[in-house]
């Protein structure tokens, strides 16, 4: 389903009067545009499913020496903004942390970024944006085995309500033979840090 903007831009103009200011003033006047515009970049992701996600950058390369070894490929630090979705408030300073062991094709490096960003550009948890990544890093590399670390910073518990600016929230999602394995887990945490 795509993003309606011009609804967006009838809400936010709402918001702006039910806080009591005039969105017709010069410094408010464009700023139902800005926001939507905003909305339409920062939560691309609603715009596609998961799977339709795992195909617009699933770019695989054949490789048969990585398949049937415990070989992994692990993309670390990858920045990304996210927003919660009970607060619709921002995840910064968020670092997410990809690891797979490849079954005879190797997806491009880029595309694992890729498909982080468009995953965290949605109204999300961060538990959600693990597993996401992980459905569409394991489907579009054709690999069941996928580990995903994330680090983040709420502003809905940094800034507002309990405001903890030093607490950050770490997650780990485990997929395949990421599961069971202590030793593989150990792996990806000893590369993560
Ligand atoms: N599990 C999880 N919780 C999140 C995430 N982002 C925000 N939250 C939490 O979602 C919860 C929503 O709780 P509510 O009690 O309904 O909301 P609230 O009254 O604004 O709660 P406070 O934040 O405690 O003031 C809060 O505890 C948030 O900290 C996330 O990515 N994962
Ligand atoms: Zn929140």
């Amino acid at each position: 389903m795509a993003i309606d903007k011009e609804a967006i831009k009838e809400h936010i103009r709402g918001i702006l009067v039910a806080l009591g200011d005039d969105p017709d003033r010069e410094g408010l006047k464009e700023t139902p545009d800005r926001v939507a515009r905003m909305y339409e970049e920062v939560f691309e992701g609603m715009n596609y499913t998961n799977d339709e996600i795992a195909e617009m950058f699933g770019k695989t390369f054949k490789e048969e020496d990585a398949a049937h070894t415990s070989d992994m490929v692990f993309v670390k630090d990858i920045e990304v903004f996210s927003y919660c979705e009970h607060h619709m408030a921002l995840m910064y300073d968020m670092k997410v942390s990809v690891a797979y062991i490849p079954h005879g094709r190797v997806l491009g490096l880029s595309k694992i970024a890729r498909i982080a960003d468009m995953v965290a550009k949605r109204l999300q948890l961060q538990e959600r944006i693990g597993s996401d990544i992980a459905y569409v890093v394991g489907k579009a590399a054709g690999s069941p085995d996928v580990a995903v670390l994330i680090e983040a910073n709420h502003s809905c518990m940094t800034a507002r309500g309990i405001k903890k600016p030093g607490t950050k929230t770490y997650t780990t999602t485990f997929r395949g033979a990421f599961e069971n394995d202590v030793n593989l887990q150990n792996k990806v945490l000893m590369m993560n840090r």
